[in-house]
């Protein structure tokens, strides 16, 4: 057995091999990695890897949500079961009731027939009374049957309804970034899985965040976030979508060649660095924000992750270069 130690020394060893900030969720990737208690965690991080053995931090994000997840989506997942259980109670109540249907009936047709058989005067009152009371004992305990399974329908779909209506609630919850109302990661997974044919994928990471929450404050560094954010929803348009990829780091999907994504790109560039935000306290601007862009063109669907990667690293020549600057793939 590896001790925790071991793992704590392997961890940290490659959270300094892939250059990854030492953030909770990169420690929690790369502890769960070297534990191997994931295989699909390890595979898919493998996968991530590739040939040339690099792993960015959006790649690492990526690998975070889809195998280590979010405690909202797990809401959704479990709302989901709730749901699938009940249905499954309805139709074994419907099953009952058919079954108790037909050996009602069958008893009815028993009934009938003893008493259609039965000829005058070959037989007593008390054994006819006796053939009329147990049609009314069978037929009570049927209205019984039937009343029980309208109550229970009653409240199953008394039940299905909350469910139904905290489900669509916690999905969009899942879905939406609660500082900037941009769509998330969670959603962004969802739509380029969706997606099928050549994408283009935009990535945008603003320069030297830290610095801005360092010298104004975290709350003014929200507002920036805010004000990029709001600058991208006017952006997108023709379909194109945009979503809060993870902390300072925003995506645009669109379905256009890397040529047009990359002049798209440039634009979104200009306009981030026209965010300007005034602390209300202080009277002291906040301006002069750079975005570092990598754009990238590929298969969406189930082979979305490559793109991510091929932009991801895009975006990482970008800063390399020094920052404020669109870098697209070479075709
Ligand atoms: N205010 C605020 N800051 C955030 C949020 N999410 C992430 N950040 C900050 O974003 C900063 C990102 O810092 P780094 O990853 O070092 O990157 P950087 O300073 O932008 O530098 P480069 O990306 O290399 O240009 C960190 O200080 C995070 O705390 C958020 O929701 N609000």
């Amino acid at each position: 057995m590896r001790s925790v130690y071991d793992l704590f020394k392997k961890t940290l060893g490659l959270l300094s091999k892939y250059r990854l900030p030492p953030t909770p969720e990169h420690y929690a990737l790369w502890y769960v990695y070297v534990s191997e208690e994931n295989p699909e965690l390890n595979a898919a991080v493998d996968q991530s890897l590739g040939k040339d053995d690099q792993l960015g931090p959006s790649s690492a994000a990526l690998l975070f949500q889809a195998h280590l997840g979010d405690a909202r989506w797990r809401d959704t997942q479990a709302l989901t079961a709730s749901l699938d259980a009940l249905g499954q109670e309805l139709s074994s109540t419907l099953h009952d009731t058919r079954q108790d249907t037909a050996q009602f009936q069958s008893a009815l047709r028993d009934r009938f027939g003893r008493l259609g058989g039965i000829e005058e005067g070959s037989v007593s009152l008390d054994l006819l009374l006796d053939e009329v009371r147990n049609l009314v004992k069978d037929a009570k305990l049927m209205e019984g049957s039937a009343e029980h399974l309208q109550n229970r329908l009653q409240s199953a779909e008394d039940e299905v309804n909350r469910l139904r209506e905290a489900l669509a609630k916690s999905r969009e919850e899942a879905l939406v970034d609660v500082l900037t109302g941009l769509r998330n990661r969670r959603a962004f997974d969802m739509e380029l899985e969706a997606m099928d044919g050549s994408v283009s994928l935009i990535l945008l990471d603003l320069d030297h965040f830290k610095t801005v929450n360092d010298t104004y404050g975290h709350l003014l560094g929200d507002q920036v976030l805010k004000a990029a954010a709001r600058q991208l929803s006017g952006f997108v348009r023709d379909g194109a979508l945009a979503f809060r990829f993870g902390g300072e780091e925003f995506a645009v999907l669109m379905k256009e060649p890397l040529a047009v994504a990359r002049r798209k790109a440039e634009t979104l560039r200009i306009l981030v660095s026209k965010v300007s935000v005034t602390d209300r306290r202080t009277g002291q601007k906040v301006g002069n924000i750079t975005a570092s862009i990598g754009v990238a063109e590929g298969a969406a669907g189930k082979q979305g992750l490559q793109l991510v990667g091929m932009a991801d690293k895009q975006l990482y020549e970008a800063k390399r270069l020094g920052r404020n600057r669109v870098m697209p793939m070479s075709l």
